[in-house]
């Protein structure tokens, strides 16, 4: 009995610690889940790329998987010819299954720094629609051109018939 109050009393004690540390304005649950994560450059990250220290990046994170080469049913070669780089396109080229992307947890260490990121997929997203709404202009415009023309060549020819 009397161990079920210890915790009652544990909480109390850290939300009046979590009070004190939040004085600064920020929140302070925020603040530890942000410190945890490391961030790594691409220098960094890059000179992870040996057989004995392998490194990969896909989608912004950061993933240690020296001790993954040899499990890797798609072989070790084709992670090495990754190493110390970023890997998405080529690990969503393979059309890895969810039970891979799960995998991916074990080997992260961290997240790619800010200043290296590309958002590449937001371009991709621009440019698809872009040219779609480019194509259908064309699609429209081309027959609508090509209608025009024949009509004025078809009342051209039935003037001329006429007056003749
Ligand atoms: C750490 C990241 C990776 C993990 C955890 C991983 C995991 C896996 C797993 C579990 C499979 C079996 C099929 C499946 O479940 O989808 C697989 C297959 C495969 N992986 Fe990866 N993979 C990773 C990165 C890569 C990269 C970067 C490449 C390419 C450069 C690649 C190329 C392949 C290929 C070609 C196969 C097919 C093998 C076959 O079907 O014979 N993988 N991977």
């Amino acid at each position: 009995m009397g161990e079920e109050l210890h915790p009652t009393i544990n909480i109390k004690d850290s939300l009046i610690h979590t009070e004190n540390g939040g004085g600064n304005g920020i929140l302070p649950s925020e603040d530890t889940s942000e410190s945890n994560v490391k961030y790594y450059t691409l220098e960094e990250i890059q000179a992870h790329n040996l057989s004995k220290d392998t490194w990969l990046i896909i989608h912004d994170k950061v993933y240690d998987i020296t001790s993954f080469l040899e499990e890797h049913p798609g072989g070790e070669e084709v992670l090495l010819e990754q190493a110390g780089s970023d890997a998405t396109e080529s690990f969503e080229d393979v059309g890895h299954s969810t039970d891979a992307r799960e995998m991916l947890a074990q080997y992260y260490v961290g997240e790619l720094h800010m200043k290296d990121r590309k958002k590449e997929a937001n371009k991709e997203v621009f440019i698809t629609t872009s040219s779609d709404s480019g194509s259908s202009w064309t699609t429209w415009l081309i027959p609508a051109v090509a209608a025009a023309i024949v009509g004025i060549m078809y009342r051209f020819y039935l003037m001329e018939h006429k007056s003749s």
